[in-house]
């Protein structure tokens, strides 16, 4: 019986390797994944657990330099914590979507291939030429291998969809078919401009001491990097690990958990691999579990940013120990591209506690496909701006609730819940954040079941949510991409009071780390657009306590860099912003320090900071600064 079973399993598991790397996949993750778990039960040795990949059949066919592996993997931080056992590591967020080996020589890029079977890739040259975040010169020149992920984001894969089925081609089912989908293709290159590539790893003749280095040094060479946490010791695990289950739900690429790799190269070399993956990397997935149901309607929830964001009551299920009737269906881009509707027979998933989602479609509907024209809430037109339906209308009363709720959960007046504050709008006492401050024990006590001890609590905390610090008062304002960790940035630059708040212009925010052109000028104009707000909640008496900040020689110092440096310009800004300085783009009277790290250089700014007798120091120097 069971070795019957060994070879039906066997089987079964290469049928979905092959299709899954053609970009074809029949069933879940989770369900193969079960496949391989029962496998490994009854025979641990089988050869087929031990294999990478499926095997090419492509002729174009190369041989690695050294074998493409997989990961090991794991479900349970404790299961992390003794893998860790007392290293440092970092931490990147696992892409789902397919791995890519890209061989330079002389700095131009000669070769771009897949992982295959682990031994021989397929060469995707061709594709690897039309994605912009492959570079195809570099500075180095030296014979190097760069491996990193294909992948699709949210917003590319609408619009890649769009485009395919206007070519006459099969519409695509997944973010993640998709790559492998059109880097299997042998016609319209062109569609791979649409994928991007990102960097983790590096081989060949350069000396990097550290993962930390390495990420730097592929990003000196013009890759994309992931964004790396760095741990000292395992206590650091469990905020990483909620953090990616935000990013699984929210984020605009598919990930399906994170790469753990040790920071020191020492271990790499140590450790060593085995035939099917390195040692000295873990894998830390989220166990998903999936069920049918069906769409009993569809509900557009309006956001504080006007975006109406689709919702889908469903025929209740179990699903990981949890009653659900609801799922989220993203945004207008899903619904449209599955034409979802009444009636369809759909697969949900729950990965890790988190919201649950859907996965694909089973059996549509007969039912005919739609979507509001107008704002559920306001009834207003709604514009389509890409993936996106979006109420314009700022006296919609959902945009009004939704962003004085957003203010009351940000700046923290606890026990005003949602509902009271409905309540509160239909009596016109509140209808923006402001009035929150106006309200008094006699207009709460007209509310329903509000007696004068819950009225006393309510006031007392409104009151209190008078004394923050700036970064929470900033990121209660709703600022579009002024979340927290950003109004962070922007305080912890030296925009430490209102006033310099008030001053930021877009040359200012994009010498912030973590800010963009694009990011600099919408972050500004939203700003901007609060400035009315903010003099309203100025005038109720809002007093801003102190944020702490590292105190260092450099502490407040406006500091301007000129010429090159050891490490890109942008390491060393963030370097010393994280120790309090500020980074200046050009020299004034203001200024106070200028890094170069060449004194003789025929620079303008070199020549200016001389003539007002600025302080001028090498990099060493500064670097120095900066950690006493
Ligand atoms: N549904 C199906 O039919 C089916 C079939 C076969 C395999 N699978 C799924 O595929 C997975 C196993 O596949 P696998 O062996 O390709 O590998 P894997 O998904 O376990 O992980 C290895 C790959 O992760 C990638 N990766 C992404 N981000 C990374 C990062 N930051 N650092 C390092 N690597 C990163 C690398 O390209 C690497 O090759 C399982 O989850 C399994 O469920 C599903
Ligand atoms: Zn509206």
């Amino acid at each position: 019986m069971s070795n019957k079973r060994i070879q039906e399993l066997e089987k079964e598991i290469e049928h979905h390797k092959v299709l899954y790397y053609k970009g074809q996949t029949e069933i879940p993750d989770h369900e193969y994944d079960k496949l391989e778990d029962e496998l490994r039960e009854l025979s641990p040795d089988s050869p087929i657990l031990k294999m990478v990949g499926s095997v090419v059949t492509a002729e174009d066919k190369v041989k690695h330099d050294e074998k493409m592996l997989s990961l090991a993997k794991t479900y349970k931080e404790d299961e992390l914590a003794t893998w860790m056992d007392g290293r440092e590591a970092i931490s990147m967020y696992k892409i789902d979507g397919m791995s890519c080996s890209l061989i330079y020589e002389n700095g131009n890029l000669v070769l771009a291939k897949t992982r295959g079977d682990g031994t021989f890739g397929e060469n995707i040259t061709s594709k690897a030429l039309w994605i912009d975040t492959i570079p195809n010169t570099i500075k180095e020149e030296k014979r190097i291998e760069v491996r990193g992920e294909i992948y699709c984001d949210e917003e590319h894969f609408f619009s890649l969809s769009d485009d395919m089925v206007a070519l006459g081609l099969e519409k695509p089912t997944s973010q993640r078919n998709i790559v492998a989908g059109i880097i299997s293709r042998k016609d319209h290159l062109q569609l791979s401009k649409k994928l991007t590539f990102k960097a983790f790893e590096l081989l060949g003749d350069i000396s990097v001491q550290t993962e930390v280095e390495k990420v730097k040094y592929l990003e000196a060479q013009g890759f994309e990097t992931l964004e790396y946490t760095l741990h000292k010791d395992a206590k650091s695990l469990s905020k990483t690990i909620d953090e990616a289950k935000d990013f699984m739900a929210e984020g605009d690429y598919l990930i399906d958990g994170i790469v753990f790799s040790f920071n020191d190269q020492k271990w790499h070399r140590e450790l060593g691999e085995t035939a099917h993956h390195p040692r000295y990397k873990m894998a830390f997935k989220f166990q998903g579990e999936s069920r049918e149901t069906v769409i009993e309607n569809i509900l557009w929830q309006v956001s504080r940013n006007g975006i109406l964001t689709p919702v889908a009551n469903v025929k209740p299920v179990e699903l990981s120990g949890a009653k659900i009737s609801r799922v989220t269906l993203h945004n207008f881009g899903l619904v449209k591209q599955f034409e979802l509707k009444q009636g369809d027979r759909i697969e949900i998933i729950r990965s890790g506690e988190v919201i649950p989602k859907f996965l694909e479609v089973v059996e549509s509907s007969d039912e005919e496909f739609s979507y509001p024209k107008t704002c559920p809430s306001c009834d207003e037109e709604i514009e389509v701006v890409d993936i996106r339906l979006i109420c314009r209308n700022s006296e919609c009363p959902a945009i009004v609730k939704e962003s004085i709720l957003n203010y009351i959960q940000k700046i923290g007046i606890d026990d005003l819940s949602s509902k009271r504050l409905e309540e509160l709008i239909r009596a016109k006492l509140v209808l923006k954040i402001s009035d929150l401050y106006k309200l008094n024990m006699e207009s709460l006590l007209t509310l329903d079941k509000v007696k004068e001890k819950l009225a006393t609590k309510l006031l007392g905390a409104i009151e209190k949510s008078k004394t923050v610090d700036l970064v929470t008062f900033l990121s209660a304002l709703g600022i579009s991409g002024g979340a927290y960790n950003k109004c962070e940035k922007v305080v912890f630059a030296g925009h430490d009071s209102l006033e310099k708040v008030k001053s930021l212009t877009p040359d200012k925010l994009i010498l912030i780390d973590g800010f963009a052109k694009k990011s600099a000028d919408d972050f500004y104009l939203s700003l901007s657009e609060k400035f009315p707000l903010i003099e309203e909640l100025e005038s109720v008496g809002f007093s801003f306590e102190e944020v702490i900040k590292v105190e260092t020689k450099v502490s407040n110092k406006k500091i301007c860099i000129t010429g090159s440096l050891s490490e890109k310009r942008s390491v060393i800004e963030s370097k010393i912003r994280d120790a309090s300085g500020i980074v200046v783009s050009s020299v004034s009277k203001n200024t106070d320090i200028l890094v170069t790290n060449d004194q003789s250089s025929g620079s303008s700014k070199l020549k200016k900071a001389k003539d007002l007798g600025i302080l001028i120091i090498t990099e060493e120097e500064l670097i120095s600064m900066i950690s006493s």
